[in-house]
């Protein structure tokens, strides 16, 4: 085998992959078959969005595909790495070292400030210097976010744009290989939901693979792609391009038709 073949073989060309992937709830009578063979691919600095009506396996699939939740079948890889036969204590450290997770509400501590809060799981079993090199980045990804100047106040004394933008800097501390949300801007008005998707937009574009739960058409334009689930499965896909603001508007209305076109 030549260079060029064994290259071909070993490298992975997906970020994050499922395979056949199934998930049934047995606590209901009768059994909640939710995923129903799910197959999906994530490249590498993708941004892809996750869209379907509600009760279609939006989010548990974002729990299976992360290793918050345990497929019932079918095999997740990251990076190559198949997360579906670790253990739970091996998933919990890809978890922590591999993923970022941002949700419709951000949960932070009270008697700590922004920073403090931000900068807490990524200190988890650091010695002096990674203590160091931790503080300097959550400094940096503040700076990137526009919530450097909030860095001391409560997190009651912030507005909800600005703590999601503080759960996405928490989320980024431990240089995620991807970036999952669950409707991140569910719970903020529109303008707020602007700013916290330009923060997304800025994720992306430094290049970390996010992967993102939404209800909201204008949200999901941000993304380069949107997969459409109905049941459990994966009826279809449209591919979107780059975001680019002056298109914000004809990318919401193509994926309206679109959404419209699968009876959203
Ligand atoms: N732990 C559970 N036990 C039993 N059924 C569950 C459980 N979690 C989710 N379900 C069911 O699975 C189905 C899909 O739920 P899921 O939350 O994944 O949908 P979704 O598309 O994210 O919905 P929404 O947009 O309303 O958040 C629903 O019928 C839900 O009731």
């Amino acid at each position: 085998m030549n260079q060029a073949m064994t290259n071909e073989a070993t490298t992975t060309t997906t970020t994050l992959e499922s395979r056949e992937l199934t998930k049934t709830f047995y606590s209901t009578e009768p059994p909640t078959e939710v995923l129903r063979g799910i197959d999906l691919a994530v490249r590498p600095g993708e941004f892809l969005v996750v869209m379907g009506a509600s009760g279609s396996g939006k989010s548990t699939l974002l729990y299976s595909i992360s290793g918050m939740d345990r497929p019932t079948s079918g095999t997740v890889l990251l990076e190559g790495r198949e997360l579906t036969s670790l253990s739970d204590s091996e998933m919990s450290e890809v978890r922590l070292t591999k993923m970022g997770f941002v949700f419709q509400q951000a949960h932070f501590l009270g008697n700590l400030d922004v920073r403090d809060n931000i900068l807490l799981p990524a200190l988890k079993g650091t010695d002096r210097s990674g203590r160091d090199a931790a503080i300097a980045r959550v400094d940096a990804l503040m700076e990137r976010f526009g919530i450097a100047h909030i860095k001391d106040h409560g997190i009651t004394q912030v507005s909800g744009g600005q703590l999601q933008r503080a759960s996405i800097c928490r989320a980024l501390a431990g240089e995620p290989s991807v970036l999952f949300a669950d409707e991140p801007t569910g719970a903020l008005n529109s303008s707020m939901t602007g700013e916290v998707m330009d923060a997304f937009t800025g994720v992306h574009r430094d290049g970390t693979t996010v992967v993102m739960v939404t209800h909201d058409p204008g949200v999901a334009a941000r993304g380069d792609r949107v997969i459409y689930l109905r049941d459990g499965q994966v009826v279809d896909e449209k591919a979107m391009g780059s975001w680019q603001e002056p298109e914000a508007q004809q990318r919401e209305d193509e994926l309206l038709a679109w959404l419209r076109e699968l009876g959203f």
